[in-house]
């Protein structure tokens, strides 16, 4: 097997999961994430392939209509369980309100492995820095587009920079950690 194969399987498998699908109220193709996350990962050092790949396919699951059967077939066992353990809780997940769902990520972030906060940190700085990028460009327009407003959405990435605070050695964190401060706490704007 060369060297880029895992990488190049994921790949596949991410693009073809999410071609159908876009951003939130965007009109940017969805696998545009799962590509920022590998470079915020390999930026910051992660050259596990096994890693990337996770990080590549960690919202096939969530967001996707792949099944755990699916990445059993094409993937290893520790590619697989990183994807699940970066994945929101599934079972029930679509009857569950969001604060219920929000407040089970940022309980169960804290005891996850390094592997998978990795995953989850590059995840989450991705997601910061599109919300900070729309909210420069339309402002309090920008809490329409998802499930809650301002002041859940920032009680949520507050509990998240907390969740997240052993990866504070990593730069993705700390980038995390100032654009949370930029979106929700912007004093004397
Ligand atoms: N910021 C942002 N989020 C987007 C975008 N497109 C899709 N998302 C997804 O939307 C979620 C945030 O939207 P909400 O309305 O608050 O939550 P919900 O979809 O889970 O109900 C993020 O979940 P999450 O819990 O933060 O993370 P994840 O683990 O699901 O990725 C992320 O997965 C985008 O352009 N910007």
């Amino acid at each position: 097997m060369h060297k880029d194969q895992l990488l190049v399987k994921a790949i596949e498998i991410a693009a073809k999961t999410h071609e159908y699908q876009k951003r939130k109220s965007t009109d940017i193709p969805y696998i545009v994430h799962p590509f920022e996350i590998a470079m915020i990962l390999q930026r910051n050092g992660v050259e596990d392939q096994e890693i990337l790949a996770a990080g590549i396919l960690h919202d096939t699951l969530e967001d996707g209509n792949l099944q755990v059967s699916d990445l059993e077939k094409w993937f290893t066992s520790r590619v697989k369980e990183l994807v699940l353990l970066a994945s929101e809780e599934l079972e029930g997940r679509s009857e569950r309100p969001w604060d219920k769902r929000k407040a089970h990520t940022i309980e169960a972030i804290k005891s996850l492995n390094t592997d998978v906060k990795l995953i989850v940190c590059a995840d989450k700085l991705s997601n910061a820095r599109s919300m900070l990028r729309s909210y420069e460009k339309i402002g309090d327009q920008l809490w329409d587009r998802f499930n809650a407003g301002f002041t859940d959405q920032q009680w949520y990435y507050d509990s998240l920079v907390e969740s997240l605070k052993d990866m504070e050695s990593y730069a993705m964190y700390q980038e995390f950690k100032e654009t949370v401060q930029r979106i929700f706490h912007r004093k004397g704007e």
